[in-house]
């Protein structure tokens, strides 16, 4: 029969609501009871964590079992938890006190530290309190080591425990002059304090990447930058020779922009480059508008001001198109809004949809040290492009114009070229001509940019108008109700609604 253990979930979601410091009371406990323990994949139960399954659990008739706890996130739980795991099996939980009171100092402080999401108040409170209690930890830890505690620890175990305990409160410190860097307070004290215990750390373990990177981070953060570079070389090089490849990479992309003097954000002229991410608004449930803006105006003024226009966008080697819902002169003020809808298998608009905007950004960079640059709230697009030539259709060449009446078709986030073109027509503008939009939506629910649609239609004294179709409503009745009174079937469309012909000119629908 399979022996009875605790697996411990260290996926992603478990692993920030604070499995790491579960791992470590287990560790801690079972150096006194006969404790089994081991790490697993996610047991499904994410946004519960941290949590773990005491497998193999005997029962009193049948067959053994297994058992999901979740929510350990305190000490007290843990306790609860072995206890149970204990008792099932006829074993009794006696535990020194300094065993518990040495777990304790350590667990609380990875709990306080893995807390997330980051609020300046919070945290600071949090890492005052991580702080003494690995303060605490660190004094226990001297005691042991010089013999004057009551348990015996292997002193190579005890001084790995030291680096260990002073990597978590170089963390501490950190974090704390993070939470303080835009108060008036001073963090030169804390920024000192960070890099004592990392330089302590060091002592103990030369060859730790993971120090060195911490280091590196305070270094950076408080502009230290010749320092930032030499503790991420030399991270690096560490990393290189162990295999961390793909983290080693990441942080030669850091060290490349430290020494090149910082930020990220490119103006080339044309608007090419890097956008940040200014806010992000829902319009249904897989369609977002992504609010980019550039730190300052494109030098260049727009290269088609009157014409149809979309802009590319750049994810590693994959280019995919967007037509912006703002204007030119939006993007002239250094704006573009692009209404995305996400395929949860398609590549670039799924990319849309992990995007985070730079306010969210800029608090996570607080939380996880890595500067707003390396946060996922950056696009990077084309100089606009041109999709269409305004005002008047050319043919072979051979300008075929200009336009009195312009049929348009358009479905789903086609709605964006749709809403360009006839932002065009209204009175005054580039087409000023009649124009009828025919948007097929699946439901309600699904019709996107609505109120743009009447602003333009209010704003056309009649010169616009737009006819909805649901193609997922198939009763007539809620489709009268709904004034839609199609379903698919443009022909109807092209029929009842065809623009009225043009004097001369074969009407064109687009
Ligand atoms: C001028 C222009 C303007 C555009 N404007 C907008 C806009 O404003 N807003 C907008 O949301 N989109 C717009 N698009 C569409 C946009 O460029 C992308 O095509 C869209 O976002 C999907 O890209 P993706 O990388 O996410 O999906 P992709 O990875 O290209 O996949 C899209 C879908 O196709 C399927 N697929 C991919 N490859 C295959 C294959 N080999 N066989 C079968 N199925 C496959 C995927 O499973 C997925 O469902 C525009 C396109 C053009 C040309």
């Amino acid at each position: 029969m399979p022996a009875a253990m605790i697996s411990v979930c260290s996926h992603g979601s478990c692993m920030s609501q604070g499995s790491a410091a579960l791992l470590s009371d287990l560790e801690d406990l079972s150096e006194v009871l006969p404790l089994k323990f081991s790490q697993r994949g996610c047991l499904g139960l994410c946004g519960q964590g941290p949590n773990s399954l005491l497998e193999n659990m005997p029962a009193k008739a049948g067959k053994p079992g297994n058992q999901a706890v979740n929510r350990l996130d305190s000490f007290s739980k843990v306790l609860a938890m072995v206890k149970k795991f204990l008792r099932a099996q006829g074993a009794e939980f006696a535990v020194p006190e300094e065993v518990l009171t040495r777990a304790r100092f350590k667990s609380d402080a990875m709990r306080l530290l893995s807390k997330s999401p980051f609020r300046p108040q919070h945290t600071l409170d949090d890492m005052q309190g991580a702080i003494e209690s690995l303060s605490k930890a660190l004094d226990m830890e001297d005691r042991l080591i010089h013999g004057s505690g009551a348990i015996t620890t292997d002193r190579h175990l005890s001084r790995s425990r030291v680096f260990d305990l002073l990597l978590l409160r170089g963390k501490a410190w950190g974090r704390l002059c993070l939470a303080k860097l835009n108060s008036d307070t001073d963090v030169e004290a804390l920024v000192t304090a960070a890099l004592h215990d990392f330089g302590r750390a060091l002592l103990e373990k030369p060859r730790s990447f993971e120090a060195l990177v911490e280091a590196a981070h305070i270094y950076a953060f408080s502009g230290q930058t010749t320092r930032a570079v030499e503790f991420y070389e030399k991270a690096i090089d560490l990393m290189k020779t162990s295999g961390t490849t793909h983290e080693s990479a990441r942080l030669q992309r850091r060290v490349e922009r430290l020494k090149a003097g910082g930020s990220i954000e490119v103006d080339t002229g044309d608007g090419s480059g890097l956008w940040k991410v200014e806010e992000i608004t829902g319009v249904t449930a897989d369609t977002c508008v992504y609010h980019l803006r550039l730190g300052r105006s494109p030098g260049n003024p727009h290269p088609y001001p009157e014409s149809a226009w979309h802009i590319q966008v750049f994810l590693g080697s994959t280019v995919r198109e967007y037509t912006p819902i703002s204007s030119v002169s939006d993007w002239e003020d250094g704006s573009l809004d692009l209404l995305v809808k996400t395929y949860p298998d398609g590549t670039v608009s799924r990319f849309f949809g992990t995007l985070r905007t730079v306010q969210e950004a800029r608090d996570l960079a607080l939380q996880n040290y890595a500067p707003l640059e390396e946060q996922n709230c950056w696009v990077r697009v084309s100089a606009p492009l041109l999709t269409l030539q305004l005002p008047s259709f050319s043919e072979g060449g051979k300008i075929v114009g200009p336009v009195e009446d312009l049929g348009i078709i358009a479905g789903g986030t086609g709605i964006a070229p749709a809403l360009q073109i006839l932002s065009e027509c209204l009175p005054g503008k580039s087409l000023n001509c009649r124009a009828v939009l025919l948007y097929s939506s699946r439901s309600l629910q699904d019709i996107l940019m609505l109120d743009e649609l009447r602003a333009i239609q209010e704003a056309s004294a009649g010169q616009v108008r737009v006819v909805h179709t649901l193609t997922a409503v198939k009763d007539v009745l809620q489709r009268l109700q709904t004034r839609c009174y199609f379903s698919g079937r443009h022909g109807h469309f092209l029929e009842d609604h065809r623009p009225d012909p043009p004097q001369e000119l074969t009407p064109r629908v687009t």
